[in-house]
């Protein structure tokens, strides 16, 4: 180009722009410029843009990834019912949600002396001379605690050992009876006082509770039931299985009784036993002091104080323990947990520990969602959101809308149930109810690039167990005479599951992570469940980028 008309050009061009702007204009090239200034200067000016586009790029891309670590992470619970799938979503709320999780402690009173009064009645119709009567029908049987023998059926106990003092602890416990009504009809009371009081769940069927909300059901929980004085009545087996009002025996306060009671999630339960609730009285015109739910006369802690002394008796009574023991039942394994803690539960000044919320047991109807920002490096964190699902089999049809946009799947799988029946279907051994969910899970075509984490639950229950002598190959003869110890059980139960993974999965890149887990020890949970959140974010990544 020859030099003069390229001096004009730029002299007409810093012309027209140095009328509107100066700092253009200033960044023209000298107008005295020779060739060899020029050439230097255009070098310059092309490593500089190139320089500048890098960085561009570079923005870009990290803006790419923030947008992709933003993404909300949908994380799905999975397993039968008493898997331990709440409490897992409990310690996902103790360890990113503390404050909240220590709030609602107080509020989970009720729930836990419900448990506890639960297991007395437990006991009480354990020892009444009914039971005995009862145990020859054929019906189905409260599964959590009852220890069912290699044939099938819970030991005949028609003859054993007597409690002689039965008749004087069924007495002194009877205010418990009226306690149970009371807590049953305070957690299930609407918060709302314009909504009407809701029946017990045996009166209507499960379907016409589960009204729809994005195609997707509203969340509900359930009070197990525990009476199996009337399990006939009580247990469902599919939803239209309830007993219609018509055949409910006895007087209308006992009509609750061993049925199953559903919490909406929009009855305040909560809030109720909170100590924002009513519970709690003014505050004090002399001391100043905050009065808690104690100066309440009405208050269930007042009736459950009173009765301490008998369920303590009655719990570290030999006969009792011995006649449990012959019939086989474990509470321990279910809400057993309270009667080794009853002067501390029952004090009236109790509030529940990080252990006792982990513990009670509350059924889960429908699906609750709980979300929570987990924070992330430079990021602002990731959204996560999980869905704790009610894993009865009635329940299990409402998992499948949540299939679409999850993430990630949890599977809980309670591999210490080897010896237990299902309460829905006593013909199901436990373990191969969780390993037929397990194929249908892992061979799930709409699941195929959702990241799978295995717990292999209840692992403390399976050491005591196996520990107590009772034998895996009893149960479930594919394990020969392998060892009966938790090191070989346990690994025989991760490459059972790992195999089925293995052959059933549409996508074969998938990688299976397995955890043992304990999901009620908060120090184990709370390492595996950081190691999970890692996992689980690194396969997300992975499967954005793949997309
Ligand atoms: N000892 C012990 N108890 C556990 C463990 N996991 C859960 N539990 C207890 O087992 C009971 C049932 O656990 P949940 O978490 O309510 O079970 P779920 O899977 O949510 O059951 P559904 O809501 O019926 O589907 C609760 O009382 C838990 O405290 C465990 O690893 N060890
Ligand atoms: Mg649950």
């Amino acid at each position: 180009m020859p030099k003069g008309k390229s001096r004009s050009e730029d002299l007409g061009r810093r012309r027209s722009l140095s009328d509107f702007d100066p700092l253009a204009a200033a960044l023209l090239p000298p107008p005295n410029e020779t060739p060899e200034e020029k050439e230097i200067r255009i070098r310059a000016e092309i490593e500089a843009q190139k320089i500048s586009d890098d960085i561009d790029e570079m923005l870009r891309q990290e803006k790419l990834e923030r947008k992709k670590t933003r993404a909300e992470v949908n994380v799905l619970l999975l397993g039968q019912s008493e898997s331990g799938k709440s409490t897992t979503l409990k310690q996902f709320q103790l360890l990113h949600t503390p404050s909240a999780f220590h709030a609602e402690r107080i509020a989970w009173r009720a729930v836990i002396y419900l448990n506890l009064v639960r297991s007395v009645r437990r006991i009480l119709d354990t020892l009444s001379p009914e039971a005995d009567i009862d145990d020859h029908d054929d019906e189905p049987l409260e599964t959590a605690s009852i220890i069912i023998s290699s044939n099938g059926h819970p030991p005949s106990t028609i003859s054993g050992t007597r409690v002689p003092k039965y008749e004087v602890y069924k007495k002194r416990l009877e205010p418990l009876i009226q306690l149970e009504e009371k807590l049953t009809r305070l957690l299930t009371a609407p918060g709302d006082s314009d909504e009407p009081t809701r029946l017990p769940l045996s009166w209507h069927q499960h379907d016409s509770l589960m009204t729809m909300s994005n195609g997707r059901p509203t969340p509900t929980i359930t009070i197990p039931q525990t009476n199996f004085l009337s399990q006939s009545q009580s247990l469902p087996v599919s939803p239209t299985s309830y007993p219609s009002p018509t055949l409910s025996n006895g007087p209308p306060s006992n009509s609750r009784r061993g049925k199953e009671v559903t919490v909406h999630s929009s009855t305040n339960w909560r809030k109720t036993f909170g100590l924002g609730g009513k519970s709690k009285s003014p505050k004090s015109a002399h001391s100043g002091e905050i009065e808690g739910w104690w100066e309440d006369p009405d208050d269930p802690v007042h009736a459950l104080n009173a009765c301490a002394p008998a369920m303590q008796e009655l719990w570290k009574d030999p006969n009792v323990r011995q006649r449990l023991d012959e019939k086989r039942i474990r509470l321990e394994e279910s809400a057993g947990f309270y009667l080794n803690e009853i002067p501390r539960i029952t004090a009236k000044k109790y509030i529940p520990t990080n252990d006792d919320v982990l513990k009670a047991r509350l059924k889960t109807l429908g699906v609750v969602e709980h979300s929570f920002l987990v924070p992330s490096g430079a990021n602002r964190g990731v959204q996560w959101k999980i869905y704790d699902v009610g894993g009865a089999r009635n329940q299990r049809h409402a998992w499948a809308p949540y299939f679409s946009d999850v993430n990630a799947i949890i599977f809980l799988a309670p591999i210490s149930a080897f010896d237990q029946v299902l309460i829905e279907d006593p013909r199901v051994n436990r373990v191969e109810d969780s390993l037929l969910l397990w194929k249908g899970v892992v061979s799930n075509k709409l699941l195929e690039n959702v990241n799978i984490v295995l717990f292999l639950n209840k692992c403390d229950l399976l050491q005591a167990k196996l520990n107590a002598g009772v034998r895996l190959n009893e149960h479930m003869l594919s394990y020969h005479d392998k060892p009966n110890d938790y090191e070989s059980v346990s690994k025989y139960f991760r490459n059972k599951f790992g195999a089925i993974h293995q052959s059933m999965t549409p996508n074969k890149e998938r990688e299976l992570y397995i955890h043992l887990t304990a999901v009620t020890d908060t120090r184990r949970t709370g390492t595996i469940i950081a190691n999970v959140r890692d996992i689980i974010i690194r396969g997300n990544l992975k499967t954005l980028r793949l997309v």
